[in-house]
């Protein structure tokens, strides 16, 4: 899995340079450790980077797990074992001459914010102990639960670092649309001050500078909007138990087990009821409606970025190669979508729940974000051999402390401002 390019910060941000023969002095290359502790999986990436005035990225090593530590509520010495587990993959990696300079972070999204505070800092001690049992550098607050807004803003940071836009001379920047399993982001630098003065509140603006620019951003993390929260809402079983939940988005046939944040439920069509894709659309509906904010300004808003579970599904359906990922219209989604759930049989090769995925995500862009179909999403999941995830950025955020804020009390009320 070794990086197939130098990243270097110093000539552009994320300019790319030809790959280089290691230099001879080890001392300048140096490596950092950050842990995603998602809502499904727990991954670990191992960065390289070559110091120069300011850091180059020489590679990433990258590996995940299943499921994520909230499927552990109950059993928090589990969380231990899996970031003991992932750990080996640094030990492989890093010099062990290294070990004691190179920091571990780990940062919990969706998954854990879900959870009760307390049962989610029982699994953050276990991994704290691993931690500090460990032979690598444990930075204060090497272990929390990472804040919704920064979470866009440094998937926001990756990707524009990773395709060459965060140079001053950068005359335009990438959006990012992130999907995860608990929650979803979007992000993107707005070209019309409109956009920033018709938030709904100021925690949907951020501020930061990063390498002598800065920046200020449109961004938002929806807890309960992740593709796995979606489900059990339009299956109705948010906070519920003990019962079937039907969905017109599931084959009529069908029944089984599904397992989220630790919990499991009982699902299945609907056999004496409606299936396909109107019906779905209606369920899948009443999860982004009333919930998702409309930025003023998203039709030509030249280039969007889409990762996770928008990449995932959208080879599941058959609409991208799931190795060069590629380019797709909003209006692909909702096509192929309508084409899966319209023939819903008793076992579709493609899975049970890609009639209901795939639903979902029509309705998050359309009717959610308020994308026009024809708006072109890139669908990626590694840029340059490097994953595409909030995971780099906030590594270059550890390093750098690009001190990210969100709009604050001298921000402009979007109520009484004069627009
Ligand atoms: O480095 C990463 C991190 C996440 N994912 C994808 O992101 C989705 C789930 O995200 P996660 O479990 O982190 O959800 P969250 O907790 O952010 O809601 C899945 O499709 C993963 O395969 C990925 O492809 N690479």
């Amino acid at each position: 899995q070794a990086g197939s390019s130098l990243l270097d910060l110093t000539h552009g941000i994320g300019g790319l340079l030809p790959r280089l023969s290691r230099p001879a002095n080890h001392s300048r290359i140096h490596y950092a450790v950050m842990f995603d502790a998602g809502s499904t999986g727990t991954r670990i990436h191992v960065y390289t980077f070559i110091q120069n005035k300011l850091p180059i990225l020489d590679n990433e090593m990258f590996q995940s797990i299943k499921p994520g530590l909230s499927a552990y509520v109950n059993s928090p010495e589990m969380a231990g074992h899996t970031v003991r587990m992932l750990l080996k993959v640094a030990k492989q990696t890093v010099p062990r001459v290294e070990w004691k300079r190179t920091p571990v972070i780990l940062r919990a999204t969706a998954g854990l914010r879900l959870l009760p505070k307390q049962r989610a800092h029982a699994l953050l001690d276990q991994v704290q102990h691993v931690f500090d049992e460990s032979p690598f550098l444990v930075p204060d607050d090497s272990v929390s639960i990472m804040d919704g807004t920064n979470e866009g803003v440094l998937a926001w940071i990756t990707m524009n670092f990773l395709t060459g836009h965060l140079s001053p001379q950068s005359q335009k920047t990438v959006g990012i649309l992130d999907l995860g399993g608990g929650s979803t982001q979007i992000t993107f630098l707005p070209k019309l001050r409109k956009t920033i003065e018709s938030v709904p509140s100021a925690d949907y603006v951020a501020r930061f500078d990063v390498f002598n620019s800065s920046f200020e951003l449109y961004t938002y993390s929806y807890l309960g909007n992740g593709l796995m929260a979606a489900r059990l809402g339009a299956l109705g079983a948010l906070g519920a138990k003990g019962t079937v939940f039907k969905s017109s988005c599931l084959p009529k046939k069908f029944r089984d087990e599904w397992s989220f944040g630790g919990l499991t439920y009982q699902v299945s069509g609907d056999p004496e009821g409606l299936s396909g894709y109107k019906p779905c659309y209606l369920e899948v509906q009443k999860v982004v409606q009333g919930v998702i904010h409309q930025p003023h300004e998203l039709q030509d808003t030249s280039a969007f970025y889409a990762f996770s579970y928008y990449f995932d599904r959208a080879v599941d359906a058959g609409l991208i190669d799931g190795e060069r990922g590629g380019r797709l219209e909003v209006r692909d989604f909702k096509r192929r979508a309508k084409e899966i759930c319209n023939k819903l049989t008793s076992s579709p090769p493609s899975g049970p729940f890609l009639c209901l995925d795939l639903t979902y995500i029509t309705a998050l862009l359309k009717d959610g974000f308020g994308f026009k179909e024809t708006t072109v999403l890139q669908l990626t999941k590694k840029v340059r051999n490097v994953e595409a995830s909030w995971a780099l950025g906030a590594i270059l955020d550890h390093l750098h402390n690009m001190k990210i804020h969100r709009g604050d009390e001298t921000f402009p009320n979007p109520v009484t401002c004069d627009l």
